[in-house]
């Protein structure tokens, strides 16, 4: 599978497996009235699928709020230009890209000193004349944001009081972290005007909006250029569609999309950015984005190579707390993860970890986004040395110092199957990362061995056995 679709297909598994042990405790509740359970526990599929929807916008708000700067990337960029006779133009600086001296102005006072690996390739295609329609995709954190933010302040004229831009985000959540983009970015241009087309904003009928740039759900943004028409989409010059791969996932997202795109002018301006790449959104991408150029920026694999794995045989959830306990009095682990299948596991872990003094974070699907990213946040900053959280919580959260990773559940698919994805996005690290780790797997029933003998055939990397009532060996193992 490609590094993209197995990104993704770790997402769905885990937001499915997560649902599901939702489900699961819900159902626990329901028992008694075994025929409503039946009419109840359709109800509680259909909570676990928008649970499922919601959290892909969620991880990627998760993945805005705690990120201060750009992700590295050693991977080549592809570029597929539309005219492949045309050159091929790539800028390693702002000056070279001529922006109105404002902007230049506002990319410098965010701190930015050169265009990101993406940057590179996009912008000039996005500032061209005439400009070029372009569908980007790369990892969350490679600088996409920016860039097309960038795109549309040079596109806007102010003395024209009427949206010019118009940029659809899948959730009111992530419209306004880019809003707060193009805040920063037009921090030096004050004549420019930005509005929100969210759900709860509301205007008076009959109303035109004077604002440049509009930001907002898709719902909305079709009421308002085609039932209300407080915005003539035939006058937008620059239409970004964000986050593709989130958009579609939310049902409706997709068509409405569609229908807005129909309505506006064909020279407009089509941009369409997403961190993943599988057919849907491919699919997608073709509908909306016509003539496009494209650039990809694959995701950086991770590897195993430089971390060493263990196991530990146990019988039961008791005894792979006792191994755990057995580690730390052993061995000094300044930072750690510990990974469970449940929320209901990773806060029973959580509560007799901090009972034997342990400074603990539990890092839970219940949680409010900005209640995840600053539990991350401490982590990061070292004010609690173990995260507990399951995977859901966890995707493509990269915290650099920790050094150990303890699976107290084996990663499985729903079906029950070795995840093999998950179990290297969690132990994995990238060539970045390249440093010295260390994974330890509880095992505690024959079918988890199993599923552990799979998941070391699928690598071809053995996973050596450590018994943790031995403290010398266990000693030995963090040398
Ligand atoms: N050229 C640059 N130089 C330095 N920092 C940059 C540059 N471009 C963007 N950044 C910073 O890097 C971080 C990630 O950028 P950005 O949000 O644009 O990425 P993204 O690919 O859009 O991520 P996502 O997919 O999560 O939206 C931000 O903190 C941003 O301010």
């Amino acid at each position: 599978m490609a590094t993209d679709s197995w990104a993704l297909a770790v997402d769905e598994q885990e937001a499915a497996a997560e649902s599901l042990s939702n489900l699961h405790l819900k159902e626990e509740k329901i028992k008694p009235d075994a025929n409503g359970a039946v009419v109840k526990t359709n109800a509680n599929t259909e909570k676990a699928d928008e649970e499922e929807k919601e959290d892909r916008a969620a991880q990627s708000l998760l993945n805005k709020l705690i990120r201060s700067n750009l992700v590295d990337n050693t991977n080549q960029v592809e570029v597929l230009q539309r005219d492949p006779n045309s050159p091929l133009y790539s800028v390693k600086s702002f000056e070279e890209l001529r922006l109105k001296p404002q902007l230049l102005q506002g990319v410098y006072a965010m701190g930015f000193n050169r265009p990101s690996k993406i940057q590179e390739n996009a912008l000039p295609l996005m500032l061209a004349e005439p400009p070029q329609n372009l569908i980007a995709q790369s990892q969350s954190g490679t600088g996409k944001t920016a860039a097309f933010v960038l795109a549309m302040l040079s596109q806007v004229e102010p003395a024209n009081r009427y949206p010019q831009c118009l940029c659809l985000s899948p959730t009111y959540e992530l419209a306004l972290q880019t809003g707060k983009v193009i805040e920063q970015m037009g921090k030096f241009y004050p004549e420019l005007k930005l509005a929100y087309a969210v759900r709860g904003n509301k205007l008076e009928r009959g109303q035109k909006i004077s604002e440049h740039i509009v930001i907002g759900t898709p719902g909305t943004v079709l009421d308002w250029c085609s039932k209300l028409k407080f915005i003539d989409p035939k006058k937008i010059k620059v239409f970004v569609l964000d986050e593709a791969d989130v958009m579609i996932a939310t049902q409706g997202h997709q068509d409405q999309s569609i229908r807005i795109q129909r309505m506006l002018p064909k020279d407009c301006q089509m941009l369409l950015f997403s961190a993943t790449f599988e057919d849907s959104v491919w699919k997608f991408a073709q509908k909306v984005v016509p003539d496009p150029n494209i650039i990809k920026l694959k995701r950086e694999e991770e590897t195993l190579d430089t971390i060493k794995q263990y196991y530990v045989l146990c019988n039961n959830r008791d005894e792979k707390f006792q191994a755990l306990c057995n580690l730390y009095g052993a061995i000094t682990i300044a930072q750690a993860m510990i990974f469970c299948h449940t929320r209901k596991t990773a806060s029973w872990l959580a509560a007799e970890l901090s009972k034997e003094g342990h400074q603990v974070a539990l890092l839970s699907g219940e949680m409010m986004v900005e209640q995840r990213a600053a539990v991350i946040e401490r982590f990061r900053e070292g004010k609690e040395k173990v995260l507990v959280t399951t995977n859901v919580c966890a995707r493509g959260i990269d915290v650099e110092q920790v050094s150990v990773v303890i699976n107290f559940d084996l990663p499985v698919d729903k079906d029950g199957n070795p995840d093999n994805e998950t179990y290297l996005h969690r132990i994995g690290r990238t060539g970045r990362f390249g440093k010295r780790g260390l994974a330890v797997n509880m095992v505690d029933s024959k079918h988890s061995m199993n599923i552990l003998n799979r998941i070391q055939e699928h690598f071809n990397k053995k996973i050596e056995r450590l018994d943790t009532d031995d403290l010398d060996e266990i000693e030995k193992i963090a040398n």
